[in-house]
C-alpha cells in the first residue's frame, strides 16, 4: 500500500473513492460541512495554487479552466471566480452547461457575475493558455472518458501549458490509479481532504493536499482515519510525496 508523506515526515492515510463518498455523505447529510462550504474551500485553495504556480505577475497570464458537470467541475468554476475576482485573465469552458445542476450551477451563476469569460467548447481551438485547470472529472469517473469530457482531456494533452488537476487527474480512477481511456497528465494535482489511493501514479505530477474544513469527528464517523494532527499547521495546503 502506497503511503503519502508530508515534507515534515507525517504519514497521511489515503482513502478509496468509496471511503471518500462516505465522508461526503456523513458531512452533507449530517452535521456538515455542507457541499457549499466544502466546494468553496476547494475552489479557493485551487485558486491560490494557480496563483502560486504562475508566480509574480500571474494576473497577466491567461488561465483556462475546464469544468465538468459535477462536483469536480463545481470546484473548478469556483476557482475560476476567485481568480477573476482578483483580476486574473480567466476563460472558463464547461463540458455541458445544460447538465450543470445544484451547487455547481450556482457556482456558474457566481462566475458569470465575476467578469470572467465563459467560452463554448467549440472555441477551444482559439484559446491561449499559460496554465490549465483540469476540473473535468473527479472521483466519480465511470469508465473511459467519452463525449465532451474526452474532448477536453484531449485538448489538455495537445498543448504545452502545465495542467493542475483538481482532486485527481481527469480520466484516472481515484481508487486504483488506472486509466480506462484517455486521461490527463498533470503537472500538479491538488487532492481534497485526504489523498486518494489512486494518486500514487505518475499522471498525478506533484501532489498537494488541500484542507476543505472537514472536522476529525466527521471522518471518524465515516470510519476514516483523520490526517495526523499538525499536518496543516502551516496553512491549508501541504505538499505530499509517495513511496511505493
Ligand atoms: N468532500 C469532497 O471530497 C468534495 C469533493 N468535491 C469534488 O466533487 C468530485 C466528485 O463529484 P461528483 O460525484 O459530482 O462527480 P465528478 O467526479 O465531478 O463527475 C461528474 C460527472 O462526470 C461525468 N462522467 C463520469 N464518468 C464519465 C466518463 N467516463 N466520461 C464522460 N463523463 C463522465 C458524469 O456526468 P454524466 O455522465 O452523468 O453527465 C458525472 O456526473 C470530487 O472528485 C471532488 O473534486 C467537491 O464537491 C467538494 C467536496
Ligand atoms: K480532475
Amino acid at each position: 500500500m502506497d503511503s503519502f508523506v508530508s515534507e515534515a515526515g507525517l504519514v497521511v492515510p489515503a482513502v478509496t473513492t468509496e471511503q471518500m463518498r462516505e465522508v461526503d455523505r456523513v458531512a452533507i447529510e449530517g452535521i456538515g460541512p455542507n457541499l457549499y462550504q466544502m466546494m468553496e474551500n476547494a475552489g479557493r485553495n485551487l485558486a491560490l495554487s494557480c496563483v502560486e504556480m504562475l508566480g509574480e505577475g500571474w494576473a497577466t497570464s491567461s488561465v483556462v479552466v475546464l469544468a465538468g458537470t459535477g462536483g469536480n467541475g463545481g470546484g473548478g468554476i469556483c476557482a475560476a471566480r476567485h481568480l477573476a475576482n482578483h483580476g486574473g485573465q480567466v476563460t472558463l469552458v464547461v463540458s455541458d452547461v445544460e447538465r450543470l445542476a445544484g451547487v455547481p450551477a450556482e457556482q456558474l451563476a457566481l462566475f458569470r457575475a465575476s467578469g470572467g469569460r465563459l467560452a463554448a467548447i467549440g472555441d477551444l481551438g482559439t484559446l491561449e493558455t499559460s496554465l490549465t485547470v483540469d476540473a473535468v472529472l473527479g472521483y466519480s469517473l465511470a469508465g473511459a472518458p467519452h463525449g465532451a469530457a474526452a474532448d477536453l482531456i484531449g485538448w489538455m494533452s495537445q498543448g504545452p501549458a502545465p495542467v493542475v488537476s483538481l482532486d485527481v487527474p481527469s480520466g484516472v480512477d481515484a481508487t486504483t490509479g488506472e486509466a480506462p481511456g484517455v486521461h490527463v497528465r498533470a503537472a500538479t494535482t491538488m487532492a481534497l481532504a485526504l489523498p486518494k489511493t489512486g494518486l500514487a501514479v505518475d499522471a498525478t505530477g506533484e501532489i498537494w493536499l488541500a484542507d476543505i474544513g472537514i472536522p476529525a469527528g466527521v471522518l471518524e464517523r465515516a470510519r476514516v482515519r483523520p490526517p495526523p494532527a499538525g499536518l496543516f499547521s502551516k496553512g491549508y495546503r501541504v505538499r505530499l510525496s509517495w513511496s511505493s
